[in-house]
């Protein structure tokens, strides 16, 4: 990859972009039947403000959910004891995509895979992370998302 490929940070419309699809998924979830229930039915400005400063940095912006949030430990501690069940996890991986399309975010294939990977992975570490397990990771970097084997196609 040369060094020019953006990062999918940049590729997403950096911080607007996340706002715009993270809001989108936010407001879906309020309206599901199977989701609501988790976030006791709403979920606050906050809680959608400071998710997008954790996609920020994982997908190769600013930061600031290590420097200012409580990075790793912090997201950890709020999935903690959730018991996300497998149906509740897949509905969650739905709306994210459904919510990309509605706040317009680039539909390359690549970009979409790329975030759909990481929601994927997340996700499943998300539910573990929820559950009674006894080996769950206490401490971590936030991670850092990359393109994998498909960059953004530039002739
Ligand atoms: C890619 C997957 C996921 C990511 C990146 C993610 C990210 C986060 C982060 C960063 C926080 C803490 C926000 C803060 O600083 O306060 C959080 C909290 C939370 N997450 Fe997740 N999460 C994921 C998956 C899930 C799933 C699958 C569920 C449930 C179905 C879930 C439910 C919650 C709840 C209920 C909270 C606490 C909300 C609150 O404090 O108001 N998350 N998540």
């Amino acid at each position: 990859m040369s060094d020019e490929t953006p990062t999918i940070y940049e590729w997403a419309g950096e911080r607007a972009g996340f706002e715009r699809s993270l809001d989108a998924f936010y407001d879906l979830v309020e309206d599901d039947g199977l989701l609501a229930p988790v976030f006791e039915g709403q979920v606050s400005e906050q809680h959608r403000r400071d998710v997008v400063t954790w996609w920020c940095e994982v997908m190769g912006g600013p930061a600031d959910y290590t420097e200012v949030l409580g990075g790793y430990e912090h997201m950890l501690s709020k999935h903690r004891g959730l018991h996300i069940t497998a149906e509740q996890r897949l509905r969650f991986v739905t709306l994210l995509s459904q919510a990309a399309d509605l706040a317009g975010l680039p539909d390359d294939p690549e970009f979409r895979a790329a975030i759909m990977g990481y929601a994927e992975w997340g996700t499943r570490l998300a539910a573990y992370n929820s559950s009674d397990a006894t080996d769950i990771v206490e401490h971590a970097p936030v991670p850092r998302w990359g393109w994998g084997v498909a960059p953004p196609y530039q002739p």
